[in-house]
């Protein structure tokens, strides 16, 4: 591409690396989640959220179980300011919930923002200020110490203004854009600030260090994190948080592998909503965490649900690929994934308490809340017989043979392909019903009767070309019989007989569906079906829908037998 020599990699590598946590396999408990929605989320918003929104937001995360959420920026916007005296002024904050404001390391920043606390009965109030080489250059244009001295005046302010307001507060630190700041640089600036605040046992100090800019691949990010966790000064009374963005479309792999160098925080959004390409996604770190086994202490059980209220509210929308919550990820169109995802699930009936393995579907789509009929299989011309079957199984409880599923899937594909378009379960039912069950043309059946002496012989009404006709035909057993009747009187030949039945419940009713399958003489199997309350009559009706099937695809004359009675 033109101008790559624009570019060189902007990220610094810590001056010591372990990589110790490259030993690390997964993770094995939940972080302290802190959602920043209300602050992140909103304000990368083209219309910011309003009051109202942001209250029913605020309900919904904790809902899911976010023990920390940051409020946002009181000192930034009217909005906000009120946002948060409603919530406390209306006491609208469980008891088991902290929130989290954000302030720029200015006095009257501070000082507003504390305004905005009182009454609050706890909460982190989070500090930050930019630390990269970038920023000190170009936006600043201050020396490190000059730097530091921001962050150590801010560390003092909170002190003071915490110290004059009733409740209790908990103080977080972010060297911002602490993925273009030389290592030893924040680490000295964090030292510093805890050096103010010394955190003690009861009395912990969070240290969040932003992705700011996500600038680097996600081992980098680690090792900058391992090293930060390795070096701080009063390590065991610090909260290390990690707060990535998705520049680079790691969000997750960043904050995963942060968690394993030491990060027991996690800052993060909803969907990975947020500034530019976003925050890290907590449902896909939750539940990438659920799927290993580990209970991500949030509860992602109606994503669905999650997912329509977080359209509604931000006007953004979840896209259809997105892990675990967009429309179409457990949704397989393609016929060998619908095969196995078919057969994974027969191989799990009675084997439900064993761990999850069903091919192609990373966890069970219903524990999430989604639902498998409509979300897992669906078809189009890049489906196979597998899926097609499964579908009319599910939905309509008709369990085709093995060789008749085939038939009809290549059927169904064929019409999906001409048609161009995806075929809904009720269009699916539709071609099998027309094209195989009770068919009535050219030869209609009507009625049978049946003596037995040695053999079974049958006296069949029947009616061609509106013309009701009595044949009679001898055999081993009752369809053999009928069998043989219209062969040797309408002058057709097939063999090998396929046979299967089974009853159908749907709803109230109940009614036999039998399948039969003939060869007919060029080795082609021609399939019928037959719906019928009575288990006898389902059988004939599907051999006669076989034979008009057979009839009608090789274009056979019907020869009447000179021996055929008119009725
Ligand atoms: C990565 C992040 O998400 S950071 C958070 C971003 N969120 C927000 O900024 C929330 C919305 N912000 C705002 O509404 C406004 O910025 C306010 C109300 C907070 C402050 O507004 P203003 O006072 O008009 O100034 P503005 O934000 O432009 O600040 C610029 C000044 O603050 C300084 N500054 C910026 N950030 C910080 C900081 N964290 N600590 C101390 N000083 C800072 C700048 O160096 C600049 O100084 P200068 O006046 O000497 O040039
Ligand atoms: C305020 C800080 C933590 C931030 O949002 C960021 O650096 O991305
Ligand atoms: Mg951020």
């Amino acid at each position: 591409m033109k101008n790559v020599e624009k570019y060189s990699r902007s990220y610094f590598m810590p001056p010591v690396t372990s990589r110790k946590w490259m030993e690390k396999e997964y993770i094995t408990e939940a972080p302290v989640w802190c959602s920043v929605d209300l602050r992140d989320g909103n304000q990368a918003l083209v219309v910011p959220l309003t009051l109202e929104e942001k209250l029913e937001y605020f309900q919904l995360l904790v809902k899911i179980g976010f023990k920390e959420i940051e409020v946002g920026f009181p000192a930034a916007s009217e909005t906000e300011y009120t946002f948060l005296r409603t919530l406390i002024e209306q006491n609208l904050i469980p008891d088991d919930v902290t929130i989290q404001v954000l302030t720029q390391s200015r006095d009257h920043i501070i000082e507003k923002t504390f305004e905005s606390l009182k009454g609050v009965n706890k909460a982190i109030v989070h500090l930050y200020n930019s630390t990269s080489l970038a920023q000190r250059d170009q936006v600043f244009k201050k020396s490190k110490e000059e730097i530091i001295d921001i962050a150590v005046s801010g560390a003092k302010l909170l002190q003071k203004y915490a110290a004059a307001t009733e409740g209790n507060f908990i103080f977080q630190y972010s060297p911002e854009s602490f993925t273009g700041t030389e290592l030893d640089f924040a680490l000295e600036i964090c030292n510093r600030v805890l050096d103010v605040w010394q955190p003690a046992a009861d009395n912990k100090v969070i240290i969040n260090l932003p992705a700011t800019v996500s600038l680097s691949m996600p081992h980098v990010y680690a090792s900058q994190i391992e090293f930060m966790s390795d070096h701080l000064n009063h390590r065991e009374n610090v909260i290390l948080s990690i707060h990535p963005h998705n520049d680079r479309g790691c969000g997750v792999a960043d904050a995963e592998l942060a968690m394993l160098a030491g990060g027991q925080r996690i800052e993060g959004t909803l969907f990975g909503n947020g500034e530019r390409t976003g925050n890290v996604d907590i449902v896909t770190l939750a539940l990438n965490m659920f799927s290993h086994g580990v209970d991500p202490q949030l509860d992602f059980e109606n994503t669905p649900e999650i997912r329509a209220v977080y359209e509604r509210l931000t006007n953004m929308r979840v896209h259809e690929r997105h892990p675990y919550a967009g429309k179409l990820v457990f949704t397989a169109f393609s016929g060998s994934h619908q095969d196995a995802i078919t057969k994974g699930f027969k191989w799990r009936e009675g084997k439900e308490s064993e761990h999850w393995k069903v091919p192609y579907l990373v966890i069970d789509p219903m524990d999430i809340g989604r639902e498998y009929e409509g979300d897992i299989i669906r078809i189009n011309s890049q489906s196979g017989k597998g899926g097609i079957g499964y579908l009319l199984e599910q939905q309509y409880s008709l369990d085709l043979p093995a060789q008749m599923r085939e038939s009809f899937g290549y059927n169904v594909k064929n019409v999906s392909d001409h048609l161009n378009k995806e075929l809904m379960p009720h269009e699916i039912y539709d071609i099998f019903i027309d094209g195989y069950v009770n068919i009535k043309t050219p030869v209609a059946f009507i009625d049978y009767q049946f003596t037995k002496h040695d053999d079974f012989q049958t006296v069949l009404t029947i009616c061609i070309n509106d013309e009701v006709q009595e044949i009679t035909g001898v055999g081993n057993g009752r369809l053999d019989a009928i069998s043989n009747a219209l062969q040797t009187k309408l002058g057709i030949s097939f063999t090998d007989l396929v046979y299967k039945e089974h009853a159908q419940e749907i709803g109230s009713k109940s009614n036999a569906v039998s399948y039969i399958g003939i060869t007919d003489i060029n080795g082609t199997v021609n399939w019928g079906c037959g719906i019928d309350a009575d288990i006898m009559n389902s059988s004939v009706k599907a051999l006669f829908s076989a034979v008009n099937n057979m009839i009608t695809s090789l274009k056979l004359p019907i020869q009447m037998d000179s021996s055929l009675t008119t009725k």
